[in-house]
């Protein structure tokens, strides 16, 4: 009998990426601390709350045997700053002038939970940015855009302008590695509309 598919998340991008993969899945979120550890590397820090947040729904179920739950989080690194989202304009003046006219990483983490199974991966991507000027970050604000993005930027919105190039995965960049879910979904045996290979 095939699993059902659970999404921990609020975020309708990760929802909307997910269902690229055809998979048939439920959302719910997950409402967890966020807090970093003092000494949490950002690629601990992102792999520690996808797990956290897939595990917190999966504890939720009533039909833990049959079900599998996916989590992911998204931070960006700048010069070892870790930029979640921005709590106010400050916030995102600060971080987008950290980003301008340089490149930084993006990490996304997958995270998949089962009954006694956890996998996690982890998706960095490099992101290039053009210079940005105060003018342009407050006017951003206005939009409202970035106030709920990582590193305080929608790559797929507005701010796709300020994007000179990206080596890596650009869904990991909007919230979810379609490449690396749809491998992590396939090698636990669920099946999707699109029949999968692993490599
Ligand atoms: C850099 C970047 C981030 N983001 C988003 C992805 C994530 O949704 C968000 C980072 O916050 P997250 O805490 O990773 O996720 P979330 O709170 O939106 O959703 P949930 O925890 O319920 O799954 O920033 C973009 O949409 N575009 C971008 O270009």
């Amino acid at each position: 009998m095939n699993k059902q598919l659970i999404l921990a998340s609020q975020s309708p991008r990760r929802k909307s990426l997910l269902s690229q993969l055809g998979y048939q899945f439920e959302t719910i979120a997950a409402d967890i601390d966020e807090t970093q550890y003092g000494n949490e590397n950002a690629e601990c820090y992102v792999e520690r709350l996808a797990k956290e947040k897939a595990q917190y729904v999966f504890d939720l179920l009533a039909n833990q045997d049959n079900s599998l739950v996916i989590g992911s989080d998204t931070c960006v690194v700048c010069e070892e700053r870790i930029f979640g989202k921005p709590k106010d304009l400050a916030d995102s003046i600060e971080m987008l002038s950290s980003l301008s006219g340089k490149s930084h990483q993006v990490l996304t983490a997958i995270a998949l939970v089962g009954k006694n199974s956890i996998t996690c991966d982890v998706v960095t991507t490099k992101v290039f940015f053009k210079t940005l000027t105060e003018d342009e970050i407050k006017q951003y604000w206005q939009t409202a855009e970035p106030q709920d993005k990582a590193g305080s930027y929608a790559i797929q919105g507005i701010a796709g302008q300020f994007v000179k190039s990206i080596q890596g995965s650009y869904s990991a960049v909007v919230g979810l590695p379609l490449f690396e879910c749809a491998q992590m979904l396939s090698k636990a045996g669920l099946s999707s509309i699109l029949p999968m290979s692993t490599e």
